[in-house]
């Protein structure tokens, strides 16, 4: 039985067994090369439109850990403009259309993995995902998400097995997604993406603290507690998952700057000895005191860490649907 419902990993609503794949990746974890001839003589292509460190690393190191070879393209930069509109007379700066590219790209890869941040200029267009759905109508393989215009799954997925290792075992914790100042407007696909995860995984009680006018998308967070007092929300609470967003509603802006919503070792004395967590890059001092990021409650970095056993056991996944 797979664990996964769709060809593709772009949503949790891709995902057949949650706990299941959550238990993948953790026996990954313990047991990193245990699959490695499973991706024998298949290729990865990872295409990125915009930056990154962890992702492109970690699901590189994954598909290798699994016997694939790992293909880096930052589209952005080394690939031809690409045109996504059907019916473009194509006379301006855009020099190839996704429909010729990504059959393309399909045709030397077996799986392909994209970036492609939001504009955060158009609230519809960005929620249409028409460059990752242009991908995969065009592409012909399988898909996997490596942080689209509204969502981030391989990093909740990460974030739920850091959740589910340092709960060890515990029954009822309880999990507070807050916002945090920013010094400029950040997409909301990280937030809206652990929203969608955590309702879906439902094994926490969920909370989400954010200031007003900053409240996400209701098709994500359904299922949760939306408050705008951060120190109620604190209380008790066992993880603290720190992100900056800009307003849904007020698509891409910054309604209010809030800088006392950063976390501090104040703050953290209402919680219940929170582990403090952030998906990176995280601006010190802005999103994050020193003295949380310094401190053992931080777990960033080990959440950091575990991106590649996330990435390699959806791959793992995606490469037995396809053999
Ligand atoms: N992939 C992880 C997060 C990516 C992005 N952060 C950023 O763009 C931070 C940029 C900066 O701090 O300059 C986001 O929040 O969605
Ligand atoms: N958390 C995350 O996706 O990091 P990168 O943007 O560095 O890949």
């Amino acid at each position: 039985m797979s664990l996964l419902k769709n060809n593709k990993f772009t949503t949790v609503k891709d995902v057949a067994d949650i706990e299941g794949l959550m238990g993948k990746a953790l026996h990954y974890k313990s047991n990193p090369f245990v699959d490695k001839d499973l991706g024998e003589n298949r290729k990865i292509g990872l295409l990125f439109l915009n930056p990154s460190l962890r992702t492109r690393l970690s699901t590189q190191i994954a598909a290798q850990n699994l016997g694939m070879e790992a293909v880096i393209f930052n589209v952005d930069k080394d690939g031809w403009r690409l045109e996504f509109e059907d019916g473009a007379i194509m006379n301006g700066s855009t020099s190839e259309h996704i429909k010729e590219a990504a059959p393309v790209l399909g045709s030397y890869f077996d799986i392909l993995g994209i970036r492609s941040f939001p504009t955060l200029q158009d609230q519809e267009e960005d929620y249409r995902e028409g460059y990752l759905n242009a991908f995969i109508q065009y592409c012909g393989k399988p898909v996997i998400s490596l942080e689209s215009a509204t969502l981030h799954p391989l990093q909740s997925l990460t974030d739920l097995i850091t959740i589910q290792e340092e709960a060890a075992g515990k029954e009822k914790i309880k999990v507070l997604m807050t916002w945090a100042p920013h010094v400029k407007p950040l997409p909301q696909c990280v937030a809206n993406s652990f929203a969608e995860w955590v309702n879906a995984w439902g094994k926490a009680e969920f909370v989400i603290a954010n200031p007003d006018g900053y409240n996400l998308s209701v098709e994500y967070t359904q299922g949760a507690t939306v408050v705008h007092n951060q120190e109620e929300a604190l209380q008790n609470a066992d993880f603290i998952y720190v992100k900056n967003w800009s307003a849904y509603e007020e698509y891409g802006m910054m309604p209010g700057l809030h800088a006392d919503w950063m976390l501090t070792n104040e703050k953290l004395a209402l919680t219940n000895n929170a582990k403090v967590m952030h998906c990176l890059p995280v601006r010190r001092n802005v999103e994050l005191s020193d003295e949380i990021l310094d401190s053992s409650n931080s777990i960033v970095t080990k959440e950091a860490g575990n991106r590649v056993w996330a990435a390699q056991a959806v791959i793992s996944e995606l490469l037995k649907m396809n053999s």
